[in-house]
């Protein structure tokens, strides 16, 4: 057992999914802003509402109290999707000693600023080790004991290591890395190329279409991911490629499953309204989109979940509209 303090926000599917391995390694707290997924934690030993009967650790403790998980914390984990984020991460501010690793868990950017979580790490908390730990990590199947790798992503070397080893476990397998953007925006942009796949797969598309659309989508992921100053092996990785097949094809995804209904014609809004989880790739769409133009990127699959996700395009129109764009050169030069 470590004996580096960990506390982890946000009690949702991958919050605690984390907090259950990590509670393997190091003492852990996970604070949850419902009081009830907090009993459920601490006195059934389940998060019934995100994780069914899933039975967690004993040794997980959940707290309602932010300042009580923060302040003796050595690594401070954040589970909290990007739009709520920096209100959380203003309230951790009071409580946190300096020099704390930060790490993010999320797939998602902030849409009225386009920033990444570890950016808005570092202008709320300047001076704390960022880092994010990303990769193909469906939490039910991962509840389920299935084996799955990882990677952690941080600058700092030493950190990094010592970080390795609170994840790392014998069906967990966590590998290092320190391009902490590739990693990060691979997380982000693999949730719109889900909601592509989900739109096809919803309206019956096959197999090869499916397979077009994630290396068509894999290949615009990694021009925006590179041109933002990403690693483009990064992209082939855990990170990139793998997180992009594990949530593109699997049943268990939020975003897939948004695609799924919006190719069945229904509304972003009818979707929503009966979603209680976080569907990441939705809410980033329009900051991608702003992003691509900012940094002269073409990414044509991304532009039509954009418009249907805002209403603009329907999924129908959106797939035809695809076939049309020329096809050109499979690998641009540079
Ligand atoms: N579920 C999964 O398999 C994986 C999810 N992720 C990412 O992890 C992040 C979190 O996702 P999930 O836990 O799956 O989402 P979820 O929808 O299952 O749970 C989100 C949790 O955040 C809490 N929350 C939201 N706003 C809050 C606020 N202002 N204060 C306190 N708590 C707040 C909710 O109460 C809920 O407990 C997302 O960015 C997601 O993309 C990453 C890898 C795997
Ligand atoms: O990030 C994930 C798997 O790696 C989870 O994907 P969803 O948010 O689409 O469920």
């Amino acid at each position: 057992m470590l004996s580096l303090k960990v506390g982890l926000l946000g009690g949702g599917s991958w919050g605690t999914t984390v907090a259950s391995l990590v509670a393997r390694n190091a003492p852990i707290t996970l604070w949850a802003r419902n009081p009830d997924t907090v009993a459920d934690i601490n006195q059934r030993h389940r998060n019934s509402k995100y994780l069914g009967d899933c039975v967690l650790p004993d040794k997980l403790v959940a707290s309602s109290d932010i300042e009580e998980t923060v302040a003796d914390a050595d690594v401070l984990v954040m589970a909290i999707p990007s739009q709520n984020f920096r209100a959380v991460l203003l309230e951790v501010k009071k409580h946190l000693r300096p020099w704390v690793p930060v790490l993010s868990l999320t797939k998602g950017l902030e849409l009225d600023t386009r920033m990444r979580m570890t950016q808005i790490i570092n202008e709320i908390l300047p001076g704390h080790p960022v880092g994010v730990l990303t990769g193909p990590n469906l939490a039910r199947e991962i509840m389920a004991g299935q084996a799955a790798a990882s990677v952690i992503a941080m600058t700092d070397k030493v950190i990094l290591c010592e970080l390795q080893k609170l994840f790392n476990s014998g069906l967990f397998r966590v590998y290092t890395n320190d391009d902490v953007l590739g990693c990060e925006i691979g997380g982000v942009l693999k949730n719109i190329i889900a909601i592509a796949v989900g739109m096809g797969d919803g309206q019956g598309a096959g197999d090869n279409t499916r397979a077009a659309l994630i290396t068509r989508g894999l290949a615009e992921v990694t021009r925006l991911g590179v041109a933002m100053g990403g690693r483009p092996e990064t992209f082939a990785g855990l990170a990139g490629m793998g997180d992009m097949i594990a949530t593109c094809t699997s049943p268990q995804s939020r975003n897939r499953h948004v695609g799924m209904e919006l190719g069945k014609g229904r509304t972003m809004e009818d979707i929503s309204r009966e979603m209680f989880m976080v569907a990441e790739g939705a809410k980033s769409a329009p900051a991608v989109m702003a992003l691509a133009e900012q940094y002269g990127v073409e990414m044509p699959i991304a532009q039509d979940v954009y418009r249907v996700v805002t209403g603009e395009s329907n999924a129908l129109r959106a797939f035809r509209g695809l076939l049309r764009v020329d096809a050109g050169a499979e690998h641009e030069p540079g």
